[in-house]
């Protein structure tokens, strides 16, 4: 596969491609491609493939123009702790601890394929083992419940740079513009802001200067929510590492904690997140987060790199 790299050239706002040498060895890899609520990866089975330089793979294969396009890529492992373990690159390249949406779609990816046909499975992440249980329909994975573990919100542990317990609507300036964040982990970073209805924010314009702020030192995901009612939420995201994507399921499960944390929503009732992409279920209850929502795949391929 020829390789190619995006530039902005003199400064220039728009990308040009650049063919460059290929890496000389030909292999060719076996892969699936799914997704959860439109948040779409490149799923790769290891456990019949040797993939060396994941992160740079991970940026060719996420191209939509010269690659086969997606959020990023997610290898699928074996593991000697659980069913499988995912590792998940997002399109630039940097590895995330955790994917909602991608952990759903590795329960379906493992039970589809036999590599473990049982409708609770658990799936290695570097945020921990995470239990999924499984909706069949016809012989395959419909929709898939997770066990996303607790929301962390000591500042430290996020991380974020504010004093205090907890992060919850603190002010913090964008552009020269006031916005009350509140912060939590689902083992990777979120910002959580609540407004009016998010399809009117130039989310090009303000998701870099928030992904990149300098109270977020490992970078952040960043959810801008309307709240419609006390168990509906609406949700757009600019992702760390990815850009604006249809939907981020630890950014969805981020969100509903943040609107019990304001008084929004409440503890223990489900709490349904419409995104660009589908909805989410949200439950939370004693500091652990349940999701439920789809996990779809599209095609299957064979790609030469
Ligand atoms: N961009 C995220 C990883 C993907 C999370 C998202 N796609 C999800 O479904 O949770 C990060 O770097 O922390």
């Amino acid at each position: 596969m020829n390789q190619y790299v995006r530039k902005a050239e003199n400064g220039s706002p728009v990308d040009h491609y650049e063919r460059v040498a290929g890496n000389g060895k030909k292999q060719k890899i076996a892969f699936t491609k799914m997704h959860g609520c439109a948040n779409d990866y490149v799923y790769i089975n290891c456990f019949d493939q040797d993939i060396e330089n994941h992160a740079e793979l991970a940026v060719w294969l996420s191209d939509r123009h010269t690659g086969i396009g997606g959020d990023g890529v997610i290898f699928i492992c074996p593991s000697e702790i659980a069913d499988a373990k995912m590792r998940m690159f997002n399109l630039d390249g940097s590895e995330g601890m955790m994917c909602g949406n991608g952990v759903r779609c590795v329960a379906k990816f493992v039970y589809d394929s036999g590599i473990a046909r049982k409708d609770v499975l658990h799936i290695e992440t570097l945020s921990g083992i995470k239990i999924c249980r499984v909706t069949v329909e016809n012989g395959e994975v419909a929709a898939v419940t997770v066990d996303m573990g607790k929301a962390e919100l000591a500042p430290e542990k996020i991380p974020v740079l504010f004093d205090g317990e907890s992060v919850v609507s603190r002010e913090i300036e964008v552009l020269g513009e006031p916005y009350a964040v509140t912060c939590v982990s689902m083992g990777n970073p979120h910002c959580v802001i609540f407004g009016g209805d998010p399809d009117f924010i130039d989310l090009e314009k303000i998701g870099p200067y928030f992904e990149h702020f300098e109270k977020f030192p490992e970078r952040i995901n960043t959810e801008f929510i309307q709240v419609l009612d006390d168990h509906t939420l609406k949700m757009r995201v600019w992702e760390r590492g990815s850009g604006e994507t249809m939907a981020c399921g630890t950014g969805a499960c981020a969100s509903a904690v943040a609107a019990c944390l304001n008084g929004f929503c409440q503890k223990g009732e489900d709490i349904r997140v419409r995104l660009r992409g589908g909805e989410l279920v949200i439950r939370y209850t004693d500091e652990r987060v349940q999701m439920t929502g789809n996990a779809d795949t599209v095609f299957t391929g064979v790609v030469e790199i």
